[in-house]
C-alpha cells in the first residue's frame, strides 16, 4: 500500500477560471509541509479538496493508495478550513462530543488531553456564540484532532490566535508530526510561522505549484555562503582570494564559499595567520526572501 496523500495531475476550475492548474505533490506521515501562495493562489481550494469537500476537480487524489473519491468517511484525515463549522447554540464541550459521534474511539482521556494542550479550559464551556475568532479557531484544531488523525490539514489555523498562545500550539503540531507521525500540511500568511515549524513549503502562485522549498536541507555536505564579520575584512578578503577562496561581498558584508565541515580549518587558517575574526556564520535566505524571490521570477516570465 501506498503511504501519504498523493496528489496528481490536478485541475479545478469555476467556470472559466482555473483556479487549480496541475497539481503535483505529496504529503508524508510525520512530515509538515507548509503552503504559501499570495492572496487568491488556491491554497484554500486545494486543501477543501484534500479534504474531500470538493469533488468537482479533474485528476486523482489519493490517502494512502486509496482514491479519495471512493472514500465514504475520511477517518484519516482532520481538517480545518475556513470558518470550522460549529454550532454556536452549543457549548465548546458540547460540538467536541457531536463531532466525537463521527469517529469512532475518542476516549474522555483523549478529549481532556486536547483541552489542555490547546488551553481551551477558560471558555470550553461556553456557548460558540460567544467566541472570539481565535477562540473558534482553537476549537477547531481540537475538533481536527479528534481520533488523532493521520492527516491533518489547517487552513489558516493561527488567524486570529493569540499571540502568546500560538508557540504553545505549534510546539504541540510539531510534536503531534514527531511523536505520532501525523503528516500535518498548514496554510499561513505568516511565513515565518511556517519557516519555524515546516520540512518543506509549497509556493503557489495563480494555482501552480512554483516552487518547493526544502527547509531541512542537509547543510553539512553541500557549499554555501558563510558571512565573516571582523574589523580585518579587507584583510580577510585578499587573502582567502590569494589562497583560491571565492569571496564577494553583498550589502558590504564579507562572503565565503565554503562547506560546514571545513569551517574549522578556515577560522584555524585566518587565525594562524594574524588575521582575527568575530564571527562566521551560514548565510540563509529566510523564506519570505525566497518567496518573493520566486513569485518576482514567475511574474518575469
Ligand atoms: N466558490 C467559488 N466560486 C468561484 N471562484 C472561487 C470560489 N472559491 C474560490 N474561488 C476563486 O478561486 C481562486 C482561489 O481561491 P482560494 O480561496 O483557494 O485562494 P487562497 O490562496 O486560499 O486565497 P487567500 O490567501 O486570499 O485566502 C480565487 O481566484 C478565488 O476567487
Amino acid at each position: 500500500m501506498h503511504n501519504g496523500i498523493c496528489v496528481t495531475d490536478l485541475y479545478k476550475k469555476y467556470g472559466n477560471n482555473t483556479v487549480l492548474n496541475n497539481i503535483n505533490m505529496t504529503l508524508m506521515p510525520g512530515e509538515i509541509v507548509g503552503l504559501v501562495g499570495t492572496n487568491g493562489a488556491g491554497k484554500s481550494t486545494l486543501l477543501s479538496i484534500l479534504c474531500g469537500l470538493k469533488r468537482n476537480y479533474t485528476g486523482n487524489v489519493e490517502i494512502d493508495g486509496v482514491n479519495i473519491r471512493s472514500m465514504r468517511r475520511k477517518k484519516n484525515i482532520g481538517c480545518l478550513i475556513e470558518n470550522p463549522g460549529l454550532y454556536p447554540a452549543l457549548t465548546g464541550m458540547e460540538n467536541i462530543k457531536y463531532f466525537t459521534s463521527f469517529t469512532d474511539t475518542v476516549t474522555t482521556d483523549e478529549i481532556k488531553a486536547l483541552v489542555g494542550a490547546l488551553e481551551l479550559g477558560d471558555f470550553i464551556n461556553k456557548k460558540v456564540k460567544k467566541y472570539s475568532l481565535g477562540m473558534k479557531q482553537r476549537l477547531g484544531i481540537a475538533i481536527a484532532l479528534l481520533g488523532s488523525p493521520k492527516y491533518l490539514l489547517l487552513d489558516e489555523p493561527m488567524r486570529g490566535v493569540d499571540p502568546e498562545v500560538i508557540p504553545a500550539l505549534r510546539k504541540y503540531l510539531v510534536s503531534r508530526a514527531r511523536e505520532a507521525g501525523t503528516g500535518i500540511m498548514i496554510s499561513s500568511h505568516i511565513l515565518g510561522e511556517i519557516e519555524s515549524m515546516c520540512d518543506r513549503v509549497i509556493v503557489l502562485q495563480a494555482g501552480r505549484i512554483i516552487e518547493s522549498i526544502d527547509l531541512k536541507e542537509d547543510a553539512g555536505s553541500a557549499e554555501e555562503d558563510y558571512i565573516i564579520s571582523s574589523s580585518e575584512t579587507v584583510q580577510i578578503e585578499a587573502f582567502l582570494r590569494e589562497k583560491g577562496y571565492s569571496v564577494r561581498r553583498t550589502e558590504n558584508k564579507l562572503m565565503v564559499r565554503t562547506r560546514d565541515t571545513e569551517v574549522n580549518e578556515l577560522i584555524k587558517l585566518l587565525v594562524a595567520n594574524g588575521l582575527n575574526l568575530t564571527g562566521i556564520a551560514p548565510y540563509r535566505e529566510n523564506l519570505e526572501e525566497r518567496f518573493i524571490k520566486a513569485i518576482k521570477q514567475e511574474e518575469d516570465q
